[in-house]
């Protein structure tokens, strides 16, 4: 874990990414995408822990249609910069079968979390699947899947607030910033 110390001055050597006010219209559009794309199909939201928490808080406001919600607990980063293999803590519940489903989460970066999660949902019998990301990262490299709804393309570094952690702190700044790079 990182000292308060350390978690401040991170932050104060950060560059910031996206303001509150970039971030919240972007979620606005996201909304209207979603609304016109899925207003009348009546899907299960599932949201993915723990980085899709402030986007999800965000977003589900905006959606004036019915909708269900759940969650879902993946994480193959932990407290650390590089992805690792996914481990699963909350799988999707079986009510997803023959739902249309729309997976919220914070950031698509190699995209590996979120195939992962589409592989399972399919398995269990989801009839259509989409994903809404807060932020896709610009990676350079080909990815295993594209999300559907995308708020913000982000540069290629590592990034936090908004959900997105480093080394476990800072998810709840409403800004986005890139780490100092060395
Ligand atoms: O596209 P990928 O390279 O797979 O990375 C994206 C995933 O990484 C983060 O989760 P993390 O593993 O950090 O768990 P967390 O949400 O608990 O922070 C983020 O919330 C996404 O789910
Ligand atoms: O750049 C990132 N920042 C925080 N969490 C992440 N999970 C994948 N990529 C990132």
């Amino acid at each position: 874990m990182l000292s308060t110390e350390q978690a401040w001055a991170l932050l104060a050597q950060a560059e910031l990414v996206y303001s509150r006010e970039q971030v919240a219209a972007a979620i606005a559009r996201v909304a209207e995408e979603i609304t016109a794309r899925l207003g009348s199909r009546h899907p299960v939201l599932l949201s993915v822990m723990g980085g899709a928490v402030v986007f999800t808080g965000q977003l589900l406001p905006l959606l004036r249609f019915p909708l269900e919600f759940d969650y879902v607990h993946a994480s193959r980063y932990g407290r650390g910069t590089q992805g690792q293999e996914l481990i699963w803590k909350v799988l999707p519940s079986e009510s997803v079968k023959g739902r249309v489903v729309l997976v919220l989460d914070d950031i698509l970066d190699e995209g590996r979390t979120l195939a992962a999660i589409l592989d399972k949902l399919r398995e269990l019998g989801a009839a259509e699947v989409y994903t809404a990301v807060l932020t896709e990262k610009e990676t350079g490299r080909p990815k295993p899947i594209e999300a559907d709804f995308v708020g913000l393309k982000l540069p290629n570094r590592f990034v936090f607030g908004c959900g997105m952690d480093v080394h476990g702190a800072w998810r709840n700044l409403p800004e986005i910033y890139a780490l100092k790079q060395n």
